[in-house]
Parts: structure tokens; sequence; C-alpha cells
């Protein structure tokens, strides 16, 4: 690879780009001008014609308007990447794809098929490259361009091992944290590509140690799919579920940087809708929420809703009433009856319909009115016809007393008021687990009736939502949809007023009033996340080691054709409910029929950090294989006894060491208030220069400098300490302390005595490419 240009060589070719990324920036704002105009033309139109031509325009202007969001998304850094091929064509790669008016092709999607030699082509299989440039760009400036020049007879067998696109990868590593991931077109390395373009079809696991872009490259594959398959995807959406809200936080800014918004993010705690649940479950708890057995116990539940009264169903109904001072008063009474055997069998007869508790009430309720009227006219000698009969039924089902044994019967349950009465009630409880749960089992789960909804409670929400159904009949549907849409549409409104100063136009009502009428309900993503029944055409499920048996049902349900990316690490698995393994979850749903990828590269954790933690793994997974760092960091990672150390000062001065990054404190959950009140609160984490948080906390999010404290209650604090350790230690990018109480820890012995040794700038030069090669690493 040759590295070397002559200074005039160079900005020669720096202003050759100059010039080509001017055009490419002149073409965006034509085409955003083209766009923004007919956008304006489609709204000016009002609101005026027939209902086919009322929706036809609102789907035109929806579409405007996405482009224009696209557009505007991809301001900062068009273009990034050129190739040239041994036949002497260029390529020029950036985040969308622009054609000249005559249609030539300018720039091209980094998700084109076109674009895929920039990924793959490494110096040992170059195919037909001759080299990649790495364009940089502020703004609209293009600051600097770093060359691969694929000539194999001049390189040495390391180089040919070289990363894709090694200078330019270093240099974005090395920047500093800002609390939100970011996207990293530019550097996609050829492992990641093939995740990220891997088939739409299927069960996709991708497995990797911590830090090897499993999170960043399938949010670059849910972009990558809406490009390859948008037809199908556009239609039925797709939903990236994260470990945690700050999770989705942290990643939520990935898609839209690639000019999609049409992804719908949630966490585990969010997948039911309405509930927000963030709370953790005791270990015990966790465990047996999250087993297979609790459907079983949530089925029961139900069924137990489902009653018949111990005798015969009896209750007094007024036979005649009059007007008194003009209140309806009951002036002879009678009682109505159904024999327990009837009653039994009105029960059966419902549930063998296999309809959802509520929507089955119906046919019970029918049936029980309909022996309580034949008894009414048997008693009164009155006609039995099927008429009459059905005028008798009517009559009952007005009188209170009716309805309330009916509800005591077969009530209508939602989710939430089924699983707090479960949870809550000892003879519910014990009823419902009798067959499914051991007596110690059942005692974990008891709590008080208004305890908040803890991420463990959602599969049992989900999983009593199918099994009670919503009464769909059309009135209540309209009811419920009305309501979810009015909450949607002002939101929506003001997301089309936003982009592009449509606001002199038209009023962020007008909009949302034309949304009001039956046409085409806003995007994919909003009807996704209102509709609990909602099939995405593709999920992607992150940290997914965290997942439940009970959680994988809930996550099942949302995608019925089995499209899905699952991605995570089971060395990594905190949850005692969580994986050992991928088939142990998976095999249920997709036998033999799931694919895995494996990522090998750490890019986040320096090889120093490294080590210590592939100690940890070894002591507690010892057949797993930590991933290989490409870089070392700037300062050894140390130990400091807790009795010595002024937390305080310790995390100044690492302040100090990493300028204007960020730092996490990963303390044991039982420690986490008390050394949070050591420092300024924030309101969100992830916008703190120091963030005090616990393991499960800081599962997924990275930090410039990590200070571990308490390691030794790390350890202790479950059956998965170890695992939570190496987590902690793992997201550090650049510095790694660690405070120890008593004793070190045995499996953190490396880190005794260090000599803090500060490795200095020039050592980052050619950084851990092949850690065999360093005589430190
Ligand atoms: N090709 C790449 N170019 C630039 N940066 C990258 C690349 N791949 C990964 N990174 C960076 O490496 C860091 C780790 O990536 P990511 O969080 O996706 O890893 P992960 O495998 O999900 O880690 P964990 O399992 O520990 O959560 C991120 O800062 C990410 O931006």
């Amino acid at each position: 690879m040759e590295r070397r240009q002559s200074r005039t060589a160079r900005a020669e070719a720096l202003r050759g780009e100059q010039s080509y990324v001017s055009m490419l920036y002149e073409r965006l704002d034509v085409v955003r001008d083209r766009t923004r105009e007919a956008l304006r033309d489609v709204l000016a139109r009002g609101g005026s014609g027939t209902r086919q031509a009322m929706v036809e325009r609102e789907v035109t202007a929806d579409e405007h308007a996405r482009r224009l969001s696209q557009l505007s998304a991809v301001e900062r850094g068009l273009c990034f990447g050129r190739i040239d091929d041994d036949r002497g064509d260029t390529l020029y790669i950036g985040r969308i794809g622009l054609r000249d008016d005559e249609h030539e092709s300018k720039l091209i999607d980094w998700r084109a098929p076109a674009a895929r030699p920039f990924y793959v082509a490494t110096p040992a299989d170059p195919g037909a490259l001759v080299r990649r440039r790495h364009l940089h760009l502020r703004d609209r400036t293009v600051t600097g361009i770093d060359d691969e020049v694929f000539d194999l007879d001049r390189m040495s067998e390391a180089d040919r091992r070289t990363l894709v696109g090694e200078a330019a990868l270093m240099a974005s590593l090395r920047r500093g944290r800002t609390g939100r991931m970011g996207e990293v077109v530019a550097t996609i390395q050829t492992e990641q590509d093939r995740v990220i373009r891997s088939g739409l079809h299927g069960v996709l696991v991708v497995q990797g140690g911590p830090g090897t872009g499993k999170t960043v490259a399938a949010l670059h594959r849910a972009a990558y799919l809406l490009y390859a398959h948008r037809a199908t995807l556009e239609r039925r959406g797709v939903l990236v579920i994260g470990p945690n809200a700050m999770f989705s936080r942290y990643i939520g800014q990935v898609l839209p940087s690639l000019g999609e918004t049409e992804v719908v993010l949630s966490s585990v705690g969010e997948l039911h809708s309405g509930v927000h649940a963030v709370e953790e479950d005791s270990e015990p708890a966790a465990v047996v929420k999250g087993g297979l057995r609790m459907a079983a116990v949530v089925e029961k539940a139900v069924r137990d809703r489902q009653r018949v009264p111990d005798g015969d169903l009896e209750m007094a109904v007024p036979v005649r009433t009059s007007l008194r001072d003009g209140v309806e008063v009951v002036v002879e009474e009678m009682t109505v009856r159904m024999d327990h055997a009837s009653c039994v069998r009105a029960r059966d007869r419902a549930r063998t319909l296999l309809r959802p508790h509520n929507l089955a009430r119906d046919a019970f309720v029918r049936q029980v009115l309909g022996a309580l009227a034949r008894d009414e006219a048997t008693q009164l000698d009155r006609p039995v016809d099927a008429e009459d009969l059905r005028y008798a039924a009517k009559n009952l089902w007005q009188y209170q007393a009716v309805r309330d044994a009916l509800d005591g019967l077969w009530p209508e349950l939602t989710p939430e008021d089924l699983i707090r009465e479960l949870l809550s009630d000892e003879d519910v409880l014990r009823s419902a687990a009798g067959p499914y749960l051991s007596e110690a089992e059942l005692s974990v789960l008891l709590r008080e009736r208004d305890a908040p909804w803890t991420v463990g409670d959602v599969p049992l929400l989900d999983e009593a939502a199918e099994l009670l159904g919503e009464d769909d009949s059309p009135a209540r549907r309209r009811e419920r949809l009305a309501e979810r849409r009015r909450r949607a549409e002002e939101t929506y409104a003001a997301g089309v007023l936003a982009i592009n100063d449509l606001g002199e136009l038209m009023e962020a009502s007008d909009v949302a009033d034309r949304h009001r009428d039956d046409g085409p309900t806003i995007t994919t993503a909003d009807r996704a996340v209102r509709d609990r029944d909602w099939a995405y055409g593709h999920v992607i499920v992150d940290e997914a080691q965290e997942l439940s048996e009970m959680t994988w049902r809930t996550v099942m349900r949302r995608v019925p054709t089995r499209s899905l990316t699952v991605v995570g690490d089971v060395a990594q698995t905190g949850s005692a409910a969580g994986a050992r393994s991928w088939g142990e979850m998976l095999d249920r749903y997709v036998e033999g029929r799931w694919r895995e990828e494996r990522l090998l590269v750490n890019y986040r954790t320096p090889v120093e950090i490294m080590d210590v933690a592939a100690d940890v793994l070894s002591a507690v997974a010892p057949g797993q294989t930590p991933p290989e760092s490409v870089r070392y960091g700037e300062a050894a990672p140390r130990a400091v006894p807790a009795a010595q150390t002024d937390l305080r000062h310790l995390v100044e001065s690492e302040l100090r060491g990493i300028g204007e990054g960020r730092l996490a404190i990963v303390t044991p959950d039982a420690r986490r208030a008390e050394v949070a009140a050591l420092f300024p609160e924030t309101a969100d984490p992830l916008d703190a220069t120091v963030a005090v948080l616990t393991v499960v906390q800081c599962k997924g999010l990275e930090f410039d400098a990590v200070v571990v404290v308490d390691p030794g209650a790390i350890l202790g604090q479950s059956a998965k300490g170890g695992q939570d350790l190496y987590v902690a230690i793992t997201r550090a990018t650049r510095r790694l302390t660690v405070v120890y109480e008593g004793e070190l820890p045995e499996m953190l012995r490396r880190l005794d005595g260090s000599p803090g040794r500060r490795l200095g700038e020039g050592d980052h030069a050619g950084e851990a490419r092949a850690r065999s090669e360093d005589p430190a690493g």
C-alpha cells in the first residue's frame, strides 16, 4: 500500500475531490428544492375533490415529506468514499444516490450493490479495485483524503491483513464519545458488511464479543434492508428492540442520520403498548416470570375468571314497576334461575369456540340470558318462541343485577387488571399457578397491588392480551382507533410542518384535520406502534442474550414471518432468565433454520483493557474467546484500593485524562444511589460528563473512561456476577480504573500493583492490527 504522496500531488487531489464534492452538494440542493416545491404544490391544492383524489394527494405528500427529511439528514458527510477499478472506472460512494438531469449516476448509495467493493475489498483480496479512497469532509469542504492503493506486489504480509480503510477507521475510533452512538457508513468492515447485507428472510444471529460493532452493524442492516426491500418493509415496518429506554436513546440518532426515520425503536419494557416498565425484578422473580411455564399460569388465570356458581344461578328481576314521584320503583320481583349443569355447559361451549376470552364472552352471555329468559317465560306462562325469547333476553340485560352477575361469571378483562390481580392476590395466584409452580416460586411472585410494572411483567401482559383479546365490535374499535389517532395526529402534523418551513402555508391543525378523516393513517411506523397485533416485516433484537423465554414469545408474536436479526453475546448474559445458548431460545421457533455470523474484532476496547476482561471471561466462562482489539489505549488500566481513594478526586483526574469525553462509574446495584450522591445529577445520564450506572444500565453503552466500583460486590450480586464484571470492564474506550474494597478479586490480579504505565501519543500509530506483531500485546 502506498501512503506517501508528494505535497503538491496531495493538494491537487484535494482540489479535484473538492470540485466533485461541491458539484454533489449543488445537486443535493437542486433535488431538495424540487422536492420542497413538489410538497408545497401538493399541500397547496387543498382538501377538496373526490375521496380517491384526497387519498392519493395524502400519499404523495407523505412521500415528498419523507424524501425531504431524508435529503436533510444526509447533509453531513454526503460523500465519504471513492473507488477506482482496473478498467479505469470511478465511483463515488455516499449516504444516498444522486443522478444528474441526464440520469447519469453521480453518487452511489452506500447500500447499492455497486458500492459493495468499497466495504469488502482487502489488500489480500481487492477484487477489481486498484484504489479505495476515504474522503473527510467538514461541512461542505473536503479536509482530507486517505488512500489505500491495492498493489499486492509491494505489500508486506502484515499489510495484506490490514483492516478495511485502516486510517479512516482508527481516526473514527479515537474520537471522544458524545453520549450517543453515531453511524459508521464510511468505515464499515468486511465482516460487518456481511451482516448488514445478509438476506431479509429467516433468522440471522449476530454473535460477537463486546465492542465488535454488533449494534452498529444491526442498525446499518436496518437501513440496508429498508433500501433493498423497501416495497416489503415500507408496508410492515421494522422494529428494533433494545434492552432499555436509555439504550434506545443512545442508538436513536443512528438511523435518522442515515435518512431512515421509519424504524420503530422499543425497549423490552415497552413492548406491551401503554406500559413503560423500567423496574427490574429480583433475580428469583425474573427467573420464574421468564420461564415458559408462566404462559400456562396466565392461561389458567384467564380460565379461572370463567366461572359458574357453586349451585344454580339465581337472581331477582323486576316483574312490575311503577312511577312514584317520577321515579321508577319495583313493585314486584321474581327469581329467575339457570341450573348448575346448564351453567357449566354454557361456559364449556363458550370455551370451545377457541376465541379470546373477551370475544367469547358474548357467546356465554347470550346463552345465560337465553336460559334466564326461558325460565322467566315459563314461570309467567308467556310464549317461548324465538322472537319473544330474544326480546325477553334483551330486556333482562337492561337490569344492573343481571349484568353484575354475568360480569362476576365471565368479566370483560384488561391484561393489566388480570396480571395485577394475579401477582397481588395470593388465592388467585395459587389457583392459577397450582399445577405449574412450587410454593417457593409462587411466593417470589407475590407483591403489592400497586407495585410498578417490571420489565418481566411485559411478556405476561402480552400473553394476557393475546388470551383476552380486545372486544372488537365495530363501535368499540372505532372508539379505540379515534383515541389512538388523536394522540398521534398532532405530533405528526407538527413533524410535517417542521420539515422545511411549511408553517406559512398550513397550520398544524390543518394537517391533523386532513388526517382525521378516514384517509391513510399516518405512517407505517405510527400505525405499528399503536396496534398491539401489528406484524412487522423485520425485527432486530439487540442485547438479545438477556431475553427470557417468555420475552421471546412476545417478540415472535410481532414477527410471524420470522424475519429477524438477533444480536448479542451469550458471554455477556447478565439476566438469570437470559440465554445460555442461541439454540436454547430460537430452536423452539425456527429449529435448525437460523444462521449465525460471528464478529471477532473489538473496535471499542483497547488491548490492555481487553486483557483484563479476558481474564474475567476465562474465569467465568472458560470456553469463550474474547474478541481481539484493534488498538492500544493511552493509559494502562489500574486497580486502587477504596480505602486509599477519594472517588471524587479519582474521577476528576480521569476526566482530565480524557479531555472532552465521557466517564461512567459502574457500581453494584446496591451502591448506585450512594455513589451517585457524590456527583451532580443530570436528567439523562447519556448527557452527563459523569454517569453513575449499574451494570444493567450500562449494557450496550460505551464511555471514554470507566471507573468500576467494588468489583467484589458486582461479582457477588447475582449468579451472573462474573458476566456483569466482564460487561462493566468492556464499556471503556480509553481508560479503566477499578476501585476495590478489601482484597482485589483473583480474576483481576493482572491489575495488582500495575505501575499505571501511560502510553505516549506515538503508541497509537499502527495500533494493534495484529496483537502477535507487538510484544506488548
Ligand atoms: N466499522 C466501524 N467503524 C467505526 N466505528 C466502529 C465500527 N464498528 C464498530 N465501531 C464502533 O465500535 C464501538 C462498539 O460498537 P457497538 O456498540 O456496536 O458494539 P457491540 O458489539 O454492540 O458491543 P456490546 O456487545 O459491548 O454492546 C462503537 O463506538 C462503534 O461505533
